[in-house]
């Protein structure tokens, strides 16, 4: 159990590292220093205060935060996380990064994100309901369909958008689906939203078994994370014939080298991804990272591929469906050992990509198919995979580096038509 000094500075050290890659890559881009200096923190950051009525008749006070890394390409989009290590710093690297995997995969936007200190596991479905909404209270003044557009990240859902959506709508007096996407299908969500992130995360991970010339079906995958995430990625692999052999929750891990019954585990799981609470021969998660596989995928939570297990990973190919698993430190490891990394700047996209195939279809009306859905989805995360790819060939960086130059790009050129460097 990590303590909450040990969360903070973890939190400072994931915005220095992705500072710190960012300097890297205006430097390579050949930027001013003042573009880094815009670069480097959220434009706008609001820190809010939401008191919640309790089941227990007695008013509990939660923070929040929403951060708007830049504008310059259009309005800010990214999700919001309910989790008890959610801070400050967090949020502020989370919406970086939101800005930099608009850019790789050319979305309108600039990147945002938000969080709620809380622990919904611990909460009722009344009480969830009244945070969600006073949240969106508390942030309204500067969010909207046409300046800053949430989503569901960890321990947010469907439900908690639909809430979101409605208070929003009550507020400014219209209906406003366009305001949050990640909605359920009858306020207005997309078809495929739901699996986006585990399909980029599938679509990623066929492009690189295609560039090392190997086969899926001959694959051995981990996955860490078993929520909308990590429960799609397993099944979707399983589906293809890839063997999983591993797959976790916050509370522990399940490994069978002879492959699980993902079938099973995903009728068993419950709304948070948790299902190794109904297993006796369990192991730690910090166990499962340094088993043999071929493929492993973090898709929980950040900082789980440090310098302290890196050296001891056996997969050929990691790649990042969480946000920030992987310290700089271990990405050096990582790479000198060969393995090829896919960074969560690409790897992650396929989440925000239909969520803008979300916010087109409300603003024109008009609604796709999920073969549609999945066809766009499919043609943007190759053409990002091989971006990145080719990126890091050309300036001979690793993929990280590649994905922040790739994603810096853009939204440094719209900062400069503006007139803002
Ligand atoms: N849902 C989405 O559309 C997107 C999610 N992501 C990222 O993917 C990751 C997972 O997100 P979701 O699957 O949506 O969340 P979720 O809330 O559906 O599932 C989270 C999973 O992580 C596990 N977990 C939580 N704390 C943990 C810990 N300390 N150690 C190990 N496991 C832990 C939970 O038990 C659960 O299985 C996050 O990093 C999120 O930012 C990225 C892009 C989009
Ligand atoms: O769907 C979205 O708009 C944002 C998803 C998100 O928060 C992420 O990619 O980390």
């Amino acid at each position: 159990m990590t303590t909450i000094t040990e969360q903070k500075s973890s939190a400072t050290s994931l915005l220095q590292s992705a500072q710190a890659t960012m300097k890297n890559a205006t430097n390579k881009l050949g930027y001013p220093d003042e573009m880094f200096a815009l670069l480097k923190e959220p434009v706008r950051m609001m820190t809010v205060r939401i008191p919640v009525r309790m089941d227990n008749g007695r008013t509990q006070v939660f923070t929040g935060f929403r951060a708007q890394h830049n504008d310059a390409v259009g309005p800010t989009k990214g999700g919001v996380r309910f989790h008890p290590s959610v801070s400050e710093e967090e949020v502020k690297s989370l919406s970086l990064w939101m800005s930099l995997k608009c850019g790789i995969n050319n979305l309108p936007y600039g990147g945002g994100k938000g969080g709620v200190i809380c622990d919904p596991r611990q909460m009722s479905f009344a009480e969830l309901e009244r945070l969600s909404r006073g949240y969106v209270r508390m942030i309204s003044q500067i969010v909207g369909p046409t300046k800053d557009i949430p989503a569901p990240d960890v321990y947010t859902n469907s439900q908690i958008m639909a809430w979101m959506m409605d208070e929003y709508s009550r507020i400014k007096e219209f209906d406003s689906p366009g305001f949050i996407t990640g909605k359920p299908v009858v306020l207005g969500g997309s078809q495929g939203r739901e699996t986006a992130t585990a399909r980029g995360v599938l679509i990623c991970i066929e492009e690189a078994v295609n560039v090392l010339n190997k086969k899926l079906e001959d694959a051995r995958v981990i996955i860490q994370g078993f929520g909308n995430a990590g429960s799609f990625i397993a099944k979707f692999l399983y589906d293809k014939g890839a063997q999983v052999v591993g797959i976790s929750d916050v509370l522990g891990a399940l490994y069978d080298p002879d492959g699980l019954d993902i079938s099973t585990l995903n009728e068993r799981r419950d709304s948070f991804g948790m299902v190794t609470n109904q297993f006796k021969n369990t192991i730690t998660n910090e166990e499962l990272m340094e088993k043999e596989c071929d493929i492993l995928i973090p898709a929980a939570i950040a900082n789980q591929i440090t310098e302290r297990n890196a050296g001891r990973i056996k997969a050929k190919i990691v790649v990042e469906a969480a946000n920030g698993p992987t310290t700089s430190k271990a990405t050096k490891i990582l790479t000198d050992n060969n393995i090829l990394l896919i960074p969560d700047l690409l790897a992650s996209s396929g989440g925000v990509i239909v969520s803008y195939f979300e916010w087109v279809q409300n603003n024109q009306g008009y609604y796709w198919s999920e073969e549609e859905v999945d066809h766009k989805l499919h043609t943007k995360m190759v053409h990002s995979f091989h971006k990145v790819y080719e990126t890091a060939s050309r300036y001979k960086s690793d993929m990280r580096t590649a994905a922040y130059i790739a994603g810096t790009r853009k939204m440094a050129e719209a900062s400069r038509f503006r007139g803002w460097i």
